[in-house]
């Protein structure tokens, strides 16, 4: 049983302080992505749980037991990074072989495990070459097998596919994601990637400078964004600001009533709101074209009547049309001049540019946000 407790902790740079407070339990045989931008404090929190940085104050419990001041090599980890961090010239038998031959294994049974390990990955039969004689994929591949073969009672990941071109990535997004499901090993996954943070993991801890600003499964975050930023970085939204000025009309303990530019605009309340300023949110594939007349793209919604109940009816003109195969997109700038995105089923009614059109805001999949 390996859950990771970290509690009050703070790491610093020098004088630059790049994780205040932070405290977190990842349960055992967890997913655990550390997501955001560049520069949040991902990489320097990983480390932190490896053992390569000290912090400056809190502790990390494995399993409950504190390894706050054990060296890496005590704290029985796996790691996989970016660059792979192979040794070049040792063939990849004595690459995977490597922490097994540190750590004393017994000699006789070193050849069993790797080929077990490089099995394992679906490198077996590539033992005797090189990494420079193998694709990038499968050096990823490789490594992860390095990392497992030890039996860490934690595997820690940084942005393992982010060398890997856009199909490989997907390929080895999957096998990291079964053999991690297989052999249920406690994992922390650093990524920028918000689409293989939704995709692998069991919860995602969502950065902002050194905090968290949202924790939760990738249903939870993508479907009930916290705030702006969280709605922003997960997913595509639509973020628009709005006015409560006049309004905000509350019509129940969830819907607000908000006003963007002359138009009331209807949505779901999910933070406490003040000041005279708000965001609302809306994801590309929740919002719909509607024609003037009525017809458009929202199938049963179709007919302004019906789609006034179901949400609200904001005009505007068609700047861009863009036929991507599975879906449609197309891009419209609302009166008042905020431009959104919509995304719809490709054969669902298209809209030319210069169409004027009325952009659907379903109730339930609008947001209003503190700003
Ligand atoms: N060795 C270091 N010495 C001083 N400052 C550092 C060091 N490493 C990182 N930093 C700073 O700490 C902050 C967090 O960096 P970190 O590498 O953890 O971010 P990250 O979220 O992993 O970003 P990226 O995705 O670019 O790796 C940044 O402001 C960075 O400049």
């Amino acid at each position: 049983m390996t859950a990771i407790d970290i509690e009050r902790l703070r790491i610093t740079y020098g004088d630059n302080t790049v994780i205040s407070d932070l405290s977190l339990r990842i349960e055992d045989g967890e997913f655990f992505t550390l997501l955001g931008p560049s520069g949040c404090g991902k990489t320097t929190l990983l480390r932190t749980i490896a053992g390569f940085i000290t912090p400056a104050s809190g502790s990390i419990s494995f399993g409950g037991k504190n390894v706050t001041d054990f060296p890496t090599h005590k704290r029985n980890i796996g790691m996989v990074f970016q660059d792979y961090a192979l040794f070049p010239d040792k063939t990849v038998n004595t690459n995977v072989a490597y922490g097994l031959k540190a750590r004393g294994v017994n000699r006789a049974d070193i050849p069993g495990r790797v080929a077990e390990a490089l099995e394992r990955v679906g490198m077996g039969g590539f033992g005797d070459r090189l990494p420079s004689a193998i694709s990038g994929g499968q050096r990823q591949r490789v490594a992860l097998a390095r990392a497992l073969v030890i039996r860490p009672s934690v595997l820690l990941m940084d942005e393992p596919l982010s060398n890997l071109d856009a199909k490989l990535r997907l390929q080895i997004r999957e096998s990291i994601s079964d053999l991690q499901r297989e052999v249920g090993i406690t994992t922390v996954f650093v990524t920028h990637d918000q689409e293989e943070a939704l995709a692998m993991s069991d919860r995602i801890a969502l950065f902002r400078s050194g905090n968290i600003e949202q924790l939760g499964s990738p249903t939870e975050i993508y479907r009930h964004p916290r705030t702006s930023y969280a709605a922003d970085f997960i997913g595509t939204a639509n973020v628009i600001p709005v006015e409560l000025s006049g309004a905000p009309e509350a019509n129940s303990a969830e819907e607000i009533t908000v006003r963007l530019g002359d138009h009331a605009l209807r949505g779901q309340r999910r933070a406490e709101l003040s000041g005279s300023t708000a965001f609302a949110i809306a994801r590309p594939e929740h919002l719909s074209l509607v024609a003037l007349d009525g017809a458009g793209s929202t199938g049963a919604a179709s007919g302004s009547s019906a789609a006034r109940q179901q949400g609200t009816l904001i005009p505007g003109e068609v700047v861009r049309r863009q036929y991507l195969g599975r879906v449609q997109q197309h891009t419209v700038q609302l009166a008042g001049g905020v431009i959104v995105e919509t995304s719809e089923p490709a054969n669902a009614v298209g809209f030319a540019q210069g169409s004027k059109v009325n952009v659907l805001f379903p109730v339930a999949e609008t947001l209003v946000l503190a700003s």
